[in-house]
């Protein structure tokens, strides 16, 4: 079998120093304004940013470059990664600010088939089909290389970065951490899931840089492949 053609993933989240994302009451102000122009800077630079429904559905993110100057042909493609199409479809990430890719699965439901005729009615949104419980996330790394999007910026919740790193799919990390304790077995970490039983199985880093940042600290590490 021949090598997985995909595209370059950075995995970049704001976190607390005990690893959550997130409060237990989902307040995730967690980087500071020059940690959120860090970010930003990234997005500028990639051709996707990537995140979970679940993110969307408790931020209602823009996923556009805002935070420095920019212009709207900046923006990357906006990729959400959503099997059971719950995108709200007033959510900010449907705006016309920047194309919108919506992952989902090939199962169908009459809810499901409702949704996604109004998703194709907007001229801005593409649908991608694949997986059938979960979307999945292999094929769709090698079916958005071949559209061209060679670069993404993933951009969590917990969920989806255990999605992507179970399946080695992550080859950069860039977190900033937070002189902050958040506390609470409910609270969103930076990888959830179910994960991995034996440190042999883990996934496994290379630190590369590391610098203070803000009140905090930038990590920047490679995938060990
Ligand atoms: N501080 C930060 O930098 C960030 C914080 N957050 C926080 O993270 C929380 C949201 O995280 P989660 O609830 O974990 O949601 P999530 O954003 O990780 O989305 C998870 C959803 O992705 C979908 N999915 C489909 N296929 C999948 C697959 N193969 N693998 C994994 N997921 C798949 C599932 O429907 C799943 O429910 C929020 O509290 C948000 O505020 C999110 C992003 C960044
Ligand atoms: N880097 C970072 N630090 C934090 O403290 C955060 N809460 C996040 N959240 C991510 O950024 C999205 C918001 O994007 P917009 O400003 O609306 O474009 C949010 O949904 C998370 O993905 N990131």
């Amino acid at each position: 079998m021949g090598e997985l053609l995909k595209p370059y993933v950075i995995s970049n989240v704001g976190m607390s120093l005990d690893g959550k994302l997130a409060t237990i009451d989902n307040d995730s102000r967690i980087s500071g304004e020059e940690d959120l122009k860090r970010v930003h800077n990234i997005r500028k630079n990639v051709d996707g940013i990537m995140v979970g429904i679940g993110t969307i559905l408790k931020d209602d993110p823009r996923l556009t470059v805002h935070k420095i100057d920019a212009k709207i042909g900046d923006n990357p493609i906006r990729i959400v990664i959503d099997s059971n199409l719950r995108i709200p479809l007033n959510a900010r990430v449907l705006n016309k600010d920047a194309k919108t890719i919506i992952a989902t699965t090939l199962k169908d439901t009459p809810n499901k088939i409702e949704k996604i005729n109004k998703l194709k009615d907007m001229e801005n949104v593409e649908i991608i089909r694949t997986g059938i419980e979960k979307v999945n996330l292999k094929k769709l790394m090698e079916i958005l290389y071949k559209k061209g999007i060679k670069k993404i910026l993933l951009e969590g919740g917990g969920t989806l970065n255990w999605g992507m790193f179970k399946e080695n799919l992550v080859d950069e990390v860039s977190v900033y951490v937070a002189p902050k304790i958040f506390g609470g077995v409910g609270a969103p970490t930076y990888v959830d899931g179910e994960g991995f039983k034996t440190v042999d199985e883990c996934v496994k880093l290379k630190l590369e840089k590391y610098y203070p940042f803000d009140e905090g600290i930038v990590l920047e590490f490679k995938v060990k492949k």
